[in-house]
């Protein structure tokens, strides 16, 4: 379980008057499970961008217990969130040609780490969201059925936080009901961190913190009711 410290993070990108974000302090407890919301623009891309390595911050400390991965080569940040960061994004990213089970394992075929025990694991959590047939290419895939293999593949490695960016956001009202419950039940069965971007507020509803980001800053932070009930 990974916990996350930020500390006077400000991101800018030329051409914009204020910062992108912009963060004094944020921490976020280990197995905690977490909503990012706000309007467009307000920066939640930006913030999974950074909390996750994808984008460099010149300016800020991001620990992940204890470890400033600001401070890293943008190869050892890769290395980092490949090893500790499970990712689903809204648009999935997933390799067509590719089998349902090929996708899960590429990232880990990249890292030289596909050993027999990952196999096994791949298939056991294929099996687990509910996708009976890991050989089916996945541009014969339902939206649904693709974001499930993407939640699968984000596990694969037993990160210690996962972080998704509207992983509900492209799919039907149904499906995306069966992904959030499958991200939630995962991160609990897992025991991972747990960091949602979301306009869903019943997905939003269901984690324990809600954090609302206006314009680059934090301007809500509040315990959910289901985070007071845990
Ligand atoms: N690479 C970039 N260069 C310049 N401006 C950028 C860049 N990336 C983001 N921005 C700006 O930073 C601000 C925050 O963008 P961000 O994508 O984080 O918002 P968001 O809350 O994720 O929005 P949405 O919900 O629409 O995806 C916006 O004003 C955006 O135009």
């Amino acid at each position: 379980m990974l916990a996350l410290d930020i500390e006077n993070l400000d991101v800018t990108f030329p051409g914009l008057a204020s910062p992108a974000l912009a963060i004094g302090r944020l921490s976020i407890e280990a197995g905690s499970r977490v909503a990012i919301m706000g309007a467009s623009g307000s920066g939640k891309s930006t913030f999974v961008n950074v909390v996750t390595g994808l984008e460099r911050t010149r300016q800020g400390q991001i620990r992940w217990n204890g470890e400033d991965i600001a401070g890293f080569s943008e190869s050892r940040r890769d290395r980092f969130r490949a090893a500790n960061i499970g990712l689903v994004m809204q648009e999935f990213h997933l390799f067509p040609g590719l089998s349902a089970l090929e996708n899960v394992l590429l990232p880990a075929r990249l890292a030289g780490a596909a050993t027999a025990a990952a196999i096994e694991r791949a298939h056991a959590l294929l099996n687990t969201v509910e996708l009976c047939r890991p050989g089916q290419k996945i541009e014969t895939m339902s939206r649904g059925e693709m974001q499930r293999v993407a939640i699968a593949r984000a596990l694969l490695r037993k990160p210690g936080v996962i972080i998704a960016d509207e992983p509900t956001a492209s799919l039907d009202a149904e499906s995306g009901e069966a992904v959030g419950d499958l991200i939630l039940d995962l991160a609990n069965a897992e025991g991972s961190t747990l960091i949602i971007v979301s306009h869903d507020q019943r997905l939003a509803g269901r984690l324990d913190r809600r954090i609302t980001l206006s314009s680059g800053r934090i301007s809500k932070d509040a315990i959910t009711a289901a985070g007071e009930a845990a």
